[in-house]
């Protein structure tokens, strides 16, 4: 088995995908190459560009968001929509107890997500928010590290995903925020099914993350363009925030103990790489050599060229973004949880995505009232 086969007898699993736009085009790729994976349907809201994706990506079914959603051959809908729109194409998708996989942000806050996974649970169906940083093993090796003790007891973590990229039309929080805050629920959070017996206990010292302070610049299309925050998670350990839609960062993750740290360098959600340095002795002055973990993408996953000219422009081979070869660990895993007959996926779970959401929706809360 490679990266990303599931099992030794897989049935073909058929994926539709709503919108035409840049991780469409990054992702379909990815699906074209998973074994026993066809992409069927491609649903657009316009029919010429459902036409030119199909015709540029050699997918059969040609068709709206509506009909791929509700065609009976269709397994999974993957919602590579903008982020405003998830939670109706998500809903639209269970009407047909379709399985989901949901592009990030899935929902605007915790609550609406609730909804979501609860309409999800009651048709049996899987529902993936597409956090693709989760399903990537250098993720899995973090944790490693931490419950190893290697880096001693953790303190304290922080994640910077800013970058220079269309501030204004669609929030900063939603876009590069919500990797921040998966990174620092990974690697500082307790169980997060804790936090959700707390979630009502805004103020009362529950036992979940608590933002403890947070600052935004809005755009003046209202948008959140810049957000800066500090959360305390159990234990006292602090999370420290920051992400942007209008000026850069390294875009890496620090996480901090009292025997060394663990770095994630660029580009920290969707990682290959993991280092780790011990600090001990008198002023933490003794360095270990940097331990260096590699996970290197699924070798046989390539960027797939085109000839195909979309209305009179010829298209640029390869990938949209940093690592999208990386999605591959992602879909392959919907597939597993699929095959499993899961309705979530244990990598990225209903409760740690209610927890990752709610942090956001708290920091939003936060910032907005040191505005008012
Ligand atoms: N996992 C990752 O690495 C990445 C994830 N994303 C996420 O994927 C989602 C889509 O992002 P991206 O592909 O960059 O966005 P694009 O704007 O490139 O594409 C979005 C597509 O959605 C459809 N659409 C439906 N309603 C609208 C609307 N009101 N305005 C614009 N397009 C609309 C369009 O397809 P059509 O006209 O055919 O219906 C459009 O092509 C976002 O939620 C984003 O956060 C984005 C980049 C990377
Ligand atoms: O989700 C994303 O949004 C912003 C991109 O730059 C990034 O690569 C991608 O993962």
């Amino acid at each position: 088995m490679t990266a990303t086969t599931d099992s030794p007898t897989p049935r073909t699993i058929n994926w539709a995908i709503l919108g035409t736009g840049s991780i469409a085009n990054d992702m379909v790729q990815i699906l074209h190459q998973l074994p026993n994976t066809t992409v069927l349907a491609i649903g657009s809201r316009s029919p010429s560009s459902a036409q030119s994706f199909g015709s540029k990506w050699n997918i059969p079914r040609r068709v709206s968001y509506a009909e791929a959603c509700s065609d009976p051959d269709v397994d999974v809908v993957y919602i590579a929509t903008p982020s405003m729109r998830h939670p109706d194409d998500c809903r639209m998708a269970l009407q047909h107890r379709k399985a989901i996989l949901c592009e990030k942000s899935m929902a605007p806050d915790h609550i609406v997500a609730k909804q979501i996974l609860d309409a999800a649970k009651s048709a049996n169906c899987l529902c993936v928010h597409g956090v693709w940083s989760r399903f990537f093993p250098a993720m899995t090796k973090i944790r490693q590290i931490i419950h190893s003790g290697e880096i001693g007891e953790v303190r304290s973590a922080r994640a910077s995903f800013c970058q220079n990229d269309g501030a204004g039309s669609c929030s900063a929080l939603a876009e590069t925020g919500i990797y921040c805050a998966q990174f620092l629920q990974w690697v500082l959070g307790e169980d997060a099914s804790n936090y959700c017996a707390s979630a009502d206990e805004k103020n009362g010292g529950g036992i979940g993350p608590v933002v403890k302070g947070a600052t935004q610049t809005l755009h003046e299309s209202g948008f959140d363009e810049h957000v800066t925050a500090i959360i305390e998670f159990p234990g006292k350990k602090i999370g420290t925030f920051e992400c942007s839609l209008a000026h850069t960062s390294e875009r890496s993750a620090t996480v901090y103990g009292t025997l060394g740290v663990i770095n994630v360098p660029f580009p920290f959600w969707c990682s290959t790489q993991v280092t780790v340095t011990k600090m001990t002795g008198l002023g933490s002055q003794q360095w270990s050599e940097p331990q260096v973990y590699e996970f290197p993408l699924p070798s046989e996953i390539v960027p797939l060229s085109t000839s195909e000219e979309v209305e009179g422009r010829p298209q640029t081979p390869g990938f949209n973004f940093v690592n999208s070869q990386g999605l591959a660990y992602e879909a392959a895993e919907v597939n597993r949880c699929f095959r499993g007959g899961l309705i979530e996926t244990p990598l990225f779970s209903t409760a740690q995505c209610i927890e990752v959401l709610r942090i956001i929706a708290d920091i939003r809360e936060y910032a907005s009232k040191g505005m008012s």
